[in-house]
């Protein structure tokens, strides 16, 4: 079956919606290649995902009559393949073959060497050159001065509810009109997301409808990491899924190991897809038994790339499911929220990146079983609440003693806080008595000099009285009157 997402692609640049702006510029750089070899021989389409920009792409070769090498930016065999196309001719040739436009996706995603192999290439070119990437800024700086910027607007929910109707109504299928607007919510811009959703859920029948967008709700990243993982054959692409998951490595493990029969289909692909799961399960056993969360790295590495590398996958649109064992996940909704509230705590206070965060996290939940002085301190000092305390122990008798030794930690706080007030405030009486003292002795050594001065001009009137200035009143006489 094919995907929907390809099924439904516009062919047209005016069937592509809400993204006028940016489709003028592209259409104006594509013509200009007409007049010759323009300034600027890259574009750089930005933008979230599932916005339209690869459709953009392949809609202007349809149209304009290119033919579209597509390329992954951040795979390294790209720089050969490339050169190789550059050197053909970007005018229809007599055998009419069709001219080139090179598109590279993911431009966000290019290692510094490959940025400038890139740059190179672009400088080379003489085919229309198009790039595309969610984070433009994220796009190294030697390419991103060489291309023109097209940026792509988040869709809006009724751009997606509109298109989702589209398909429903061409495929004759009955969705009741709450879960299309349901999907198109949850997709929060993306089209791509929402279209998968909708055939993830025709295809399982509707009945099912509310589990498969429950777990969209909380699980749309993991969806996209596994679609990820196992939509590619290059490694550091597969790796890259996980960075943003809230999940913890345990747990991703149980969604791709569940989904590796749907993905591979010769024995021994599968028996090699499950060999590096079972690496990675051991990685992380070692991790969680020795507390050496270091091995983590091995265990994403093996249960992604691993995994990703292991045989020919599945062509066309494939279904991902929950794994089983998790099938309690939505009724755990609660607790993860506790959890994702803990993981945020740690990032803010200990200024960590979410995956450290995480780690941190399961070294805390060790802490929080054995040892709860140190538990007690670290609640305090991230301010955590009772239901975060019992998540982290598992344990509500447990959880109760550390929230005693909390308020003990509260009091001894609050008594060094008054102790260390009453101090601060004996330092600047004594300081303050110092600087009263200082004054008066001044005041009484200027005293003495006025005085020295008047018997001395008591001594000697008649020679001084002649030229002499009125004496300038100062602070002291002042003083001294009063
Ligand atoms: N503006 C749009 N108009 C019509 N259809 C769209 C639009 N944006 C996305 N789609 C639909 O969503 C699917 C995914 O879009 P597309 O591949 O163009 O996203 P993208 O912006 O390239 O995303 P990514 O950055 O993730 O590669 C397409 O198959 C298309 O059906």
């Amino acid at each position: 079956m094919l995907p929907w997402v390809e099924k439904y692609r516009p062919k047209r640049l005016v069937d592509i919606v809400n993204q006028e702006k940016a489709l003028e510029k592209v259409k104006a750089w594509i013509e200009s290649w007409f007049h010759g070899i323009p300034k600027k021989k890259a574009l750089l389409l930005a933008g979230p995902p599932g916005s339209g920009k690869t459709t953009t792409v392949y809609a202007l070769a349809n149209e304009y009559k290119f033919e579209v090498i597509e390329l992954n930016a951040s795979d390294e065999r790209t720089f050969g393949k490339i050169e190789r196309y550059l050197n053909a001719a970007y005018t229809m040739d007599v055998f009419g073959r069709r001219r080139k436009l090179i598109f590279l996706d993911e431009a966000d995603n290019i290692e510094p060497s490959g940025a400038k192999e890139i740059a190179k290439l672009i400088d080379k070119a003489r085919n229309p050159i198009i790039m595309s990437a969610n984070k433009y800024w994220e796009v190294p700086l030697e390419i991103r001065n060489k291309a023109e910027i097209v940026e792509y607007k988040r869709l809006g929910q009724r751009d997606i509810l509109k298109a989702l109707f589209r398909i429903v109504k061409s495929e004759g299928v009955f969705v009741p009109k709450e879960v299309l607007v349901e999907i198109a919510k949850r997709a929060r811009g993306d089209l791509r997301a929402a279209i998968n959703d909708l055939q993830n859920l025709v295809s399982g029948g509707t009945e099912d409808a509310e589990l498969v967008l429950a777990y969209r709700d909380v699980e749309k990243s993991i969806f996209e990491a596994l679609g990820m993982i196992f939509a590619s054959d290059n490694a550091k692409r597969a790796k890259m899924a996980l960075m943003n998951l809230d999940n913890t490595p345990d747990e991703v493990l149980l969604w791709i190991e569940e989904n590796i029969p749907y993905v591979y289909y010769k024995p021994e692909d599968i028996a090699r897809a499950y060999e590096a799961i079972s690496r990675a399960d051991i990685y992380l056993g070692r991790a969680t038994r020795t507390g050496n969360y270091g091995l983590w790295k091995y265990a994403i590495d093996m249960m992604t790339a691993g995994v990703a590398v292991s045989g020919v996958k599945k062509k066309g649109f494939i279904r991902f499911y929950p794994p089983k064992t998790l099938k309690m996940l939505r009724d755990t909704k609660e607790e993860r929220s506790i959890r994702e509230s803990i993981v945020r705590k740690i990032m803010k206070e200990m200024h960590m990146s979410k995956l450290e965060a995480i780690e941190t996290m399961q070294i805390f939940r060790a802490i929080f079983a054995n040892n709860l002085d140190v538990a007690a301190h670290i609640a305090v000092f991230l301010d955590l609440g009772d239901k975060e305390i019992e998540f982290l122990t598992g344990d509500k008798e447990k959880a109760a003693k550390i929230k005693g030794k909390m308020l003990s930690i509260h009091r001894k706080l609050k008594e060094t806080k008054t102790e260390l007030e009453v101090r601060i405030e004996e330092a600047e009486a004594v300081e303050e008595a110092a600087e009263e003292e200082e004054v008066e002795e001044e005041l009484e050594e200027e005293e003495t000099e006025e005085k020295e001065e008047e018997v001395k001009e008591e001594e000697q009137p008649a020679k001084e009285e002649k030229g002499k200035k009125p004496k300038q009143a100062t602070l002291f006489d002042f003083i001294k009157k009063k």
